[in-house]
């Protein structure tokens, strides 16, 4: 996004945002796009009840990315109320008087005083995370996601990390950046929606905190909850170790499952089992978010604070899955959202969190095993230490990487399941009354090159007039895609081996598959009963060529950029040394460009004032934040 250049408010700057009369207050920092600042309000929040908020002024310089800025707000405003997300004051957009086409838009938020979990866990470096405060973070994080899945669809927020988490001046982990949030995506039925999603996945998660489903979108499974639920067990690893758990082994060790512990610092089994838990392969094995938050009160002591309607009602064979999903969503976001306790929820009597059985101790294995962990030493930097530390190495349930799997087959039986249809997500219907202006061109805008499908699919976006068309209208093949995502240090290149087990996927058999899987979905020439595609009636075998031709090209483009990017994260890795605290996670760069945080481009000067002086005890400790 090409940024129009704008300077910093002074202090005492004076602005109307909504209902709200503003006075700044202080410059704090600036995000990918946004100028964040702590401001005075009139009237106060009722919520935070405080005249304190935090002001995010974002210029953008067309309709297409205010849409994106009002999927957020819109977002933020169904949260609202939720003690554990960053709560929304109000907002305003108007066309930027400077600047031809580009609009400016503010958003008042509650301000987090106490910053972001990265800096406060920067502020531990020699002295980690004990048990009691990483299920206290955990704890109140659930929570916020827990809000979200609740709602009737669902939302899932897709980006889901440390960085993301904001500490009150009360000292409550909240969750903030709603700008990657979507309903649940149901696997795609034909190569357009394939490419589709693999960019929108790209452009809108961390690598690091990628679910298998997310990697492989040849797995044929949605994403949903199930994502959120895996990168809730990133981020909990991460709170335990200070690294994420595939940092090293990046997407074929998310795909095949295999983590490990690491000794340092020593915590108990119980939380290592929540750990495997969550990163479990298949989703169906990940618990809920209610089921988390269970297991995590259990193992504080504490009582379970909301109502857990979806194990109180347990799947009946009358109840389709629609209904169930709604019941309880429904009930649920009631109690979520007005914080009530209730004291006597159930637990699911069927749901256990054991140690897998595949999870093995650094005695059993192999020295070279043992090798492969990393872990930080007091000093705080990475050290290889294999014979001080123990591991332990998790090979999550994995249903999906058996030596003959066939990914087409299972995307075919996950289309034909009900589970996998029943929540093709409708968009939420909001008033936006305080944004404006409305912006319904572009949610109707044409994109000839994709199918109707693709449109339902963009859908998941869709928040009131929302919609994601912002990316299917930038057209990128999906080779652009996967090279620009090779930022040095992400782990997000395919591997020779995930483009090998695609390309075993996609014999002619296959795609009879895939055809097969989606007919529902090609409009048919009612006369010659004949798919019809891009408005011409083509017969079945025509299809099928054009079909295997397309994906051809597309997976030769992957490899091509995969062997680019091998050497540009070959070189950054000689560049980076293995000396580095925290790692360096963010979204890959070009695919969105906000996230283009690990070399990023040069901003323009208005949005890159001068970084606040760091606090001294941080200087020459954290050699890098995610943020
Ligand atoms: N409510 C808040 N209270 C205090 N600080 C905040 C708040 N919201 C954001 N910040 C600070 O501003 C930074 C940037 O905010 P945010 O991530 O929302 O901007 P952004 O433009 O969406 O950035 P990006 O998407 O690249 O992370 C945060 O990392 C945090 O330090």
């Amino acid at each position: 996004m090409n940024q129009p250049q704008i300077g910093t408010y002074n202090v005492g700057t004076q602005l109307t945002v909504g209902l709200h009369q503003v006075e700044i207050i202080k410059y704090l920092t600036s995000g990918g796009f946004a100028q964040v600042y702590s401001a005075l309000i009139s009237p106060p929040d009722p919520h935070t009840n405080s005249n304190v908020a935090c002001l995010k002024r974002v210029i953008v310089p067309d309709k297409t990315s205010l849409n994106t800025l009002r999927a957020e707000v819109d977002a933020m405003k169904l949260l609202r109320n939720n003690r554990y997300v960053v709560s929304y004051i109000d907002s305003h957009a108007a066309k930027a008087t400077l600047h031809n086409g580009s609009y400016e838009v503010f958003v008042l938020m509650e301000y987090c005083e106490r910053g972001g979990l990265i800096d406060f866990m920067n502020t531990r470096l020699q002295n980690r995370l004990h048990e009691s405060e990483i299920l206290q973070i955990m704890c109140q994080v659930t929570q916020g996601v827990a809000a979200m899945h609740a709602l009737q669809p669902p939302l899932i927020h897709r980006d889901i990390k440390i960085e993301n988490v904001l500490i009150s001046a009360k000292n409550e982990y909240k969750l903030c950046d709603f700008g990657s949030v979507c309903g649940v995506i149901r696997p795609p039925r034909n190569p357009q929606e394939l490419s589709y999603v693999e960019q929108d996945v790209l452009k809108n998660t961390t690598a690091q905190y990628r679910s298998p489903e997310m990697v492989d979108i040849f797995r044929g499974l949605p994403i949903d909850e199930k994502s959120d639920i895996w990168a809730l067990g990133i981020l909990l690893y991460k709170l335990c170790y200070y690294t994420t758990p595939f940092e090293k082994g990046g997407e074929p060790a998310i795909l095949n499952g295999q983590f490990e512990f690491l000794l340092y610092p020593d915590y108990g089994e119980q939380l290592r089992n929540l750990i495997c838990k969550l990163l479990a392969q298949n989703p169906s094995q990940r618990p809920n978010v209610f089921q988390l938050l269970k297991q995590i009160t259990n193992m504080q002591n504490a009582p379970y604070p909301i109502r857990d309607i979806q194990t109180v009602q347990r799947p009946s064979n009358h109840l389709s899955l629609m209904e169930l999903h709604q019941n309880s969503a429904t009930q649920n976001i009631q109690s979520l959202n007005s914080r009530s306790i209730i004291k006597n929820s159930m637990p699911d009597p069927n749901f256990q969190f054991s140690m897998p059985a595949n999870v093995r101790t650094a005695q059993s294995l192999p020295t070279r095993e043992k090798s492969q962990a990393f872990i930080y030493a007091a000093s705080g930097s990475l050290t290889r230490s294999p014979s001080v530390f123990e591991t332990g190495v998790c090979n999550a349930p994995n249903n999906f990487n058996q030596p003959n799997s066939n990914s087409a087959t299972k995307l075919k039986q996950a289309i034909d399941s009900e589970a996998h249809s029943f929540r093709l997500s409708d968009p939420i219907n909001l008033s936006l009354p305080n944004i404006i202006p409305q912006d319904n061109d572009s949610s109707s805008s044409s994109d000839e090159s994709y199918t109707g499908d693709v449109d339902e699919l963009k859908k998941t976006r869709s928040l009131g007039s929302y919609s994601t068309h912002e990316n299917a209208k930038r057209g990128e093949s999906v080779k652009a895609s996967l090279t620009s995502s090779s930022s040095p240090g992400s782990s997000s290149a395919p591997t020779p081996a995930i483009i090998k087990s695609k390309r075993q996927s996609l014999p002619e058999t296959a795609f009879v598959s895939i055809i097969d899987g989606g007919k529902d979905s090609l409009p048919s020439d009612s006369k010659s009963n004949r798919p019809v595609k891009d408005g011409v009636s083509v017969s079945k075998q025509d299809l099928k060529n054009s079909i295997q031709q397309r994906m051809i090209n597309l997976l030769n483009s992957s490899e091509e950029s995969f062997n680019a990017r091998k050497k540009s994260t070959a070189k950054a890795t000689e560049d980076e040394g293995p000396d580095k605290p925290i790692a360096s996670i963010s979204r890959a760069p070009a695919l969105k460009e906000k996230k283009a945080k690990p070399i990023p481009p040069p901003k323009p000067f208005h949005l890159k004032p001068k970084p606040p002086p760091k606090p001294s005890f941080l200087a020459g400790q954290r050699l890098s934040s995610e943020k």
